[in-house]
């Protein structure tokens, strides 16, 4: 950028500029991972032994080149806009609306972008209609009055399972911080879909030390660098001991057991009161999405687009050798029986999709014993929210949610609709799993964050019901070839359970 369009000692940053800042912002991180993320995953990827988190890596990492070159979302969960801004004292705004107008703005022209449109997640009221706002907005706005005459920024996408598992705690000031979280870790399943990054905040208050979390996920990666020169400082070694013994859970990379869990560990501290220790635990899923700029007055933020020859060529062993097709228009609850987990499938036909609102709309439904607008007996349910279709695509990225949230319902879709399967990502939780059992289902995963590779097994799409839910509407997909592993098979066996059994080291 160009010298500072200074009036009297003031830099003017124009309201379009830092509009457009933000908007291309946004759009620029929900198909660019970070290249210290990519090299990170990359050797990761390289020195994995177990099988199955290799192959999840494969496919984050194949997913990730895809979405650059494509410029489509690499998650369909294409998150919550989160804008982190440091105002210098000498910038003036030229514009009469607040910072959060403007950037929700922002966020409207990001999301709604005809190219590239990413998905719709936000819901107004958290509480009772939970309707979607349609366009994102609003997002959250963090803002810092600093010294200086330059506006920098952060622009992240924060998807929402990464952000389910986010924690806090109020230690005693001599309680070991490191031993919480481990110790919290262990508990937070695969849901936050790694192979990812933890934050951590320490100290300040309760609201700080969350928020610190979240920033220190803004750190560069650069755990291997710390490994290779060795740490330097109390911070460092804590960072090397706590990425060594969260790796050592052997929960891996969508928590299919393996080697790495995380990529590194980030942490941030604050001043705090003698009588606590707060502590927040932030994990960042593989959908990495975060970019930095600065506005000094002469005009919009540029982003500079990496080279696809910097990300590695991964082969991917070509899961049809290896997998069973599956016709899902005449699947049958015998077949279903015959799965065990572990097995890799390839579904062809008719599959039906619906996650949380539809569930909840469904479950009520029953309740008043009305009959569901989609007959469920005989299918197989995808837990997803799909990005919309642009172009010959039949469906935008589409990569699974988080199936444990959908374990309340489990046993009354089973008992009451002749459901043969669930399609989604992360483990199911004893009740759920208790009722696969009983009822001779199955639960069945894809990797979450491979959402443009899934959606390459997508060959059409339409809205089968509850069409205001948005990207929660129930859908019917033909698919050909997806590739799906069993993760809780009949007999109640868990793939969850199985993995991280083989891999921990603790
Ligand atoms: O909303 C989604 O599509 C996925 C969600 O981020 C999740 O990880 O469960």
């Amino acid at each position: 950028m160009t010298a500072a369009a200074a009036l009297g000692d003031q830099t003017i940053i124009r309201e379009d500029d830092f509009i457009q800042s933000v908007a291309d912002a946004l759009q620029f991180v929900s198909h660019v991972h970070p290249a210290d993320f990519v090299r990170h995953l990359a050797a990761a990827h390289a020195r994995e032994e177990s099988a199955a988190a290799k192959d999840a890596m494969a496919q984050i990492l194949v997913n990730s080149r895809l979405a650059l070159i494509g410029r489509r979302p690499m998650c369909q969960d294409t998150g919550v806009a989160a804008v982190f801004l440091k105002v210098g004292v000498n910038v003036r705004f030229a514009t009469s609306r607040g910072i959060e107008e403007l950037v929700n703005e922002a966020v409207r022209l990001a999301y709604l972008d005809e190219a590239n449109p990413l998905r719709a997640t936000m819901v107004g009221d958290p509480l009772f209609e939970r309707r979607n706002t349609g366009d994102n907005a609003p997002a959250m706005v963090h803002v810092d009055l600093v010294a200086g005459d330059r506006v920098e920024a952060i622009v992240a996408a924060k998807g929402g399972g990464s952000e389910n598992k986010a924690r806090f705690a109020q230690l005693n000031p001599s309680a070991p911080v490191e031993d919480w979280i481990v110790e919290t870790l262990a508990t937070l399943g695969a849901g936050w879909c790694p192979p990812g990054l933890i934050g951590i905040g320490v100290g300040g208050s309760a609201d700080k030390a969350m928020l610190l979390a979240k920033e220190a996920l803004f750190e560069p990666i650069d755990m291997l660098d710390l490994i290779r020169r060795g740490p330097a400082t109390k911070l460092e070694e804590m960072r090397l001991r706590l990425y060594e013994r969260i790796n050592a859970l052997g929960l891996g990379a969508q928590g299919l057991g393996g080697l790495t869990t995380v990529l590194d560990v980030k942490i941030r501290t604050f001043p705090t009161h003698a009588a606590s220790k707060p502590v927040a635990l932030m994990p960042q899923c593989a959908a990495n999405r975060y970019v930095r700029f600065a506005l000094d007055g002469s005009g919009p933020a540029t982003f500079a687009v990496p080279s696809a020859d910097d990300w590695p060529e991964i082969v991917r062993e070509r899961t049809a050798d290896a997998a069973r097709p599956v016709d899902l228009d005449r699947l049958t609850r015998d077949e279903v029986r015959s799965w065990r987990a572990g097995d890799r499938l390839l579904l062809s036909g008719r599959l039906l999709t619906g996650r949380d609102a539809a569930h909840t709309r469904m479950a009520e439904m029953i309740a008043r014993g009305e009959s569901l607008p989609v007959a469920l007996d005989g299918r197989v349910i995808y837990y997803v929210g799909p990005v919309k279709a642009v172009g010959a695509e039949a469906v935008g990225p589409a990569g699974p949610t988080t199936a444990t949230r959908m374990d309340g319902f489990t046993d009354l879709l089973l008992e009451r609709t002749g459901l043969l399967a669930m399609i989604g990502k992360a483990e199911r939780g004893p009740g759920a799993v208790e009722a696969i059992r009983r009822h001779g289902a199955a639960s069945l995963i894809a990797v979450g964050g491979a959402a443009i590779l899934v959606a390459q097994a997508v060959r059409a799409s339409r809205v089968l019901a509850f069409a205001d839910l948005g990207m929660e509407a129930i859908h019917e997909f033909e698919v050909e070839e997806m590739p799906v592993t069993v993760a809780v098979d009949s007999t109640g066996a868990s793939i969850h359970v199985i993995g991280p059994d083989l891999w921990r080291k603790t």
